[in-house]
């Protein structure tokens, strides 16, 4: 799925009326019908609901809502915020179609706000894409009102005050939303999670916008849903062997970090590769042997830290990081595989702290290799930035500069490829926030090039199918009890 930007919302809007054709009224109506749906499905007429409306088209949305859910049995009170004197074309239409079936009481002051009952539901339609600066004066009193207010809120395609595709400042005031219903496409903006508080739980209802404009719309910003990651599934052939599915080699683990190498080998042999070797410090072969005897392990002539490897011609494809310290010696055997390698690589945890620390490292990453940072580990490699936008920009920066492939770890990791696309993961959940989750991520991504998966198929489907093994083992098990091995047990497409 697409993320196009305020003016391409805007032109869509625009391409649909012209194109479909329809008029921009019944345009709002059947995104208001498509709010309902998705409340009626959710909330019985029990709950008393206030819909709060702007006077530009998000208000109209609001006002439409009103009518809507009236006509279905709810009972609504409609507040305008008289924040303005203007209003757009399709609120005072809508305006005047709600006026003659439900009592509409005008705000013109923070006070005159009503009184909330707790089991309450606030429909915030104040301002919508058509934000054009920070809230103030009698808009910023009735948010924080609202924030301020028990029950339910859930905003009308985006909270009000809330930019579609750039940072907000930290002193802004904005709705705080439990839902929000967005129109079409998701916005840039539910990404970061510096806005987490500001979109509550967010879902996307198809308003049947121009699917050529979508189409034919550039963008360097997609989400990686159900359909898309679907789409990069390479099935397994009845004829295929061993052989087929390519040889996977994993370098992982320290003294006193030996679960990270067996955490990620075991996610890896688990991801479908042909054959599996890991290289070890000489303390982990033991553990190694035992945890995944499905696994070939190589031996490092240093008893707790990784200094050399073996002769690479065999492997497909190569992993290396998790847990492997960064000890002088193990820089060193870094910086050597660096200079021989020829197949694809992934880079992680300890092997991306040590370039951040040698910087010059970085010139030597073969094209295409995958780096999986979590944002701290970002923050080593490429420096400071001022909010998560700014910091996406970095990264495209960096991937393009550095001709690498970065996936940017957490809720929505995303995966950054060398011409600065960005796509955005939908699956994962909280629970996955604990240690040795990377672990797993890496050994995937490993599995997935030695399988021959492009760099970027690989990135994009790993993080995908690490994710949705994580929701597995969150509804098995819950986000408080899973651990990595339940990402891994739960891994399979
Ligand atoms: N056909 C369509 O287009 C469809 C659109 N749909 C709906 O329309 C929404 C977008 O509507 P919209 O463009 O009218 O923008 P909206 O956010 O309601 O208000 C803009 C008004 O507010 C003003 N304003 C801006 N910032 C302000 C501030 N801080 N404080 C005070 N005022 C401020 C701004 O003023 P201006 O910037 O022009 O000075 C302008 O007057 C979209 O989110 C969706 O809900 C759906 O129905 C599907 C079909
Ligand atoms: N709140 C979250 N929602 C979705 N995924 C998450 C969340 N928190 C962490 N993850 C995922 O879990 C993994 C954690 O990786 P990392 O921080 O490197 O862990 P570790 O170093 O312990 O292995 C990443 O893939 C990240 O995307
Ligand atoms: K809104």
């Amino acid at each position: 799925m697409k993320i196009l930007n305020v003016n391409q919302i805007r032109e869509m809007d625009a391409a649909t009326i012209q194109n479909e054709p329809i008029s921009s009224y019944n345009l709002m109506e059947r995104a208001s019908l498509a709010f309902v749906k998705w409340y009626e499905e959710r909330f019985d007429t029990k709950k008393s609901i206030s819909v709060f409306c702007g006077k530009g088209n998000n208000g109209g949305d609001g006002l439409a809502i009103s009518r809507i859910l009236t006509g279905k049995g709810y009972h609504v009170r409609v507040f305008i915020i008289e924040y303005s004197k203007d209003a757009s074309k399709d609120f005072q239409q809508n305006l005047e179609k709600v006026e003659t079936l439900i009592q509409i009481k005008s705000i013109f002051e923070p006070n005159a706000m009503p009184d909330f009952v707790d089991d309450h539901i606030i429909i915030d339609a104040l301002l919508g894409s058509g934000l054009s600066r920070p809230v103030s004066g009698l808009l910023e009193e009735i948010i924080k009102k609202i924030n301020e207010a028990p029950g339910t809120i859930i905003s009308v395609d985006i909270a009000s005050g809330l930019y579609v595709d750039k940072s907000n400042e930290k002193s802004d005031t904005i709705i705080k939303p439990d839902h929000t219903v967005t129109f079409q496409l998701p916005k840039l903006a539910f990404m970061m999670p510096q806005n987490a508080v500001f979109t509550g739980d967010w879902h996307v209802v198809d308003i049947g916008l121009d699917k050529k404009f979508i189409e034919d719309s550039a963008t360097p910003y997609y989400f990686t849903d159900q359909s898309a990651g679907d789409k990069l599934v390479k099935s397994r052939e009845k004829f295929s062997h061993k052989g087929t599915f390519g040889h996977a080699f994993i370098l992982a683990g320290s003294y006193g970090k030996i679960g990270a190498a067996v955490l990620s080998s075991r996610a890896c042999a688990h991801s479908g590769a042909g054959l599996l070797t890991v290289h070890v410090p000489e303390c982990g072969y033991e553990i190694m042997q035992i945890s995944l005897p499905e696994a070939m392990i190589s031996v490092d002539s240093n008893r707790n830290n990784i200094t050399s490897f073996p002769d690479l011609e065999s492997f497909s494809a190569i992993g290396i990081g998790p847990g492997i310290g960064q000890e002088p010696l193990t820089v060193r055997a870094l910086d050597q595989l660096l200079e021989q390698i020829k197949v694809p690589l992934i880079i992680d945890a300890d092997a991306l702290n040590i370039l951040s620390k040698h910087p010059d490292l970085l010139d030597k990453l073969p094209a295409k290799t995958i780096l999986s940072p979590h944002p701290k580990e970002f923050q080593r490699l490429a420096g400071e930035s001022v909010n998560e936008f700014d910091r996406l920009e970095l990264a495209r920066n960096f991937a393009e500069k550095y001709n690498v492939i970065i996936c940017l770890k957490g809720a929505y990791t995303a995966v950054i490829l060398t011409n600065g696309d960005v796509h955005f993961n939908s699956t994962g959940n909280a629970g996955m926030a604990t240690g040795g989750s990377g672990d797993v991520l890496t050994g995937i991504l490993t599995s997935l090039l030695a399988q021959k998966y492009t760099p970027e198929n690989a990135a994009i489907f790993g993080v995908y199918q690490h994710g949705l093994a994580g929701d597995k083992a969150a509804e098995k098990k819950t986000k408080t009890a899973m651990i990595a091995s339940d990402i891994i047990e739960n891994l399979g497409w």
